[in-house]
């Protein structure tokens, strides 16, 4: 499995004492080899997370590097080591359709690999479907999960600890449903309705940037040609795509295979 990685400086800054902090980028032979390898540092990161606080908060996301890196931990051997019933799920955005739907980030990611693990229920918070508890209104369902996770957050904060967040890339430069030039990407947050998404489907919810900046570490996957024009405007910065201004409190890693890679500045992509 090869391996190129290149640390530069972060995009914008978020840390409270105003330094920027440095992101990493990764660049994987194929669109397979990615998959494989984020597994790997899937698996491992969990593990660590459990060594040092006793479980593990992770943030998934959806689409289709996403369900590949899923059925990747599903075909590791390696995946044994981890307690999986002490691992918190979250998700970082849902496609607000009725639960089971194939579209839902959830419906894939259960089917790539939760339905498959020991996994303790109580411990997976996917956001509310329309046929809810709230019924079809996306703003009452992102107030039920800001409670959720809020219910979850050390101190009477509004947040858990998040280990880890998974985010795929859009060829918009998008990530979760924080859309570049829509009213989402100015949310604080921590949760917020996507009316009028300018991918399908229309209505979703979403975990904002700034929710999503508290991860301790932040991972963007990218994988194919269609991602190279938003993963290179992200990394040559200013920081005005979403995917540009999301950042890990203590590491944001950029996880893409070489067809991504094509047009990011060529000092981060070694031959
Ligand atoms: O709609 C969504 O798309 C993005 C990217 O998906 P991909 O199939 O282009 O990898 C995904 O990250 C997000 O969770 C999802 O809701």
């Amino acid at each position: 499995m090869s391996e190129r990685q290149r640390a530069i400086p972060g995009p914008g800054a978020h840390a409270a004492d105003g330094s920027v902090p440095a992101a990493a980028v990764v660049v994987h032979a194929d669109a397979g080899v990615l998959a494989q390898a984020v597994a790997a540092r899937l698996i491992v990161r969990v593990l660590d997370a459990q060594a040092a606080r006793g479980t593990a908060d992770v943030v998934l996301t959806g689409g289709r590097v996403a369900a590949a890196v899923y059925r990747a931990v599903l075909a590791s051997p390696a995946r044994d080591a981890v307690d999986w019933s002490r691992v918190n799920l979250w998700w970082g955005d849902e496609r607000f359709l009725p639960a089971g739907d194939p579209e839902r980030n959830e419906t894939q990611a259960r089917e790539a690999l939760l339905d498959s693990l020991p996994l303790d229920s109580a411990r997976v918070h996917p956001m509310p479907p329309p046929d809810g508890p709230d019924g079809a209104d996306p703003e009452l369902a992102a107030a039920r999960y800001a409670a959720e996770l809020a219910r979850h957050a050390p101190d009477g904060g509004a947040l858990p600890h998040f280990d880890l967040v998974l985010l795929g890339v859009g060829e918009d430069g998008h990530v979760a449903s924080v859309f570049p030039g829509h009213p989402v990407s100015a949310e604080t947050g921590p949760v917020c309705a996507v009316r009028d998404s300018p991918k399908p489907p229309p209505l979703r919810t979403t975990l904002t940037i700034p929710a999503l900046d508290t991860a301790d570490e932040v991972w963007l996957i990218a994988a194919g040609p269609d991602k190279a024009e938003a993963v290179g405007a992200a990394l040559s910065g200013p920081a005005l795509l979403p995917a540009a201004r999301v950042h890990g409190v203590s590491r944001t890693v950029w996880l893409l295979d070489r067809a991504a890679a094509a047009a990011a500045p060529a000092h981060l992509v070694p031959s």
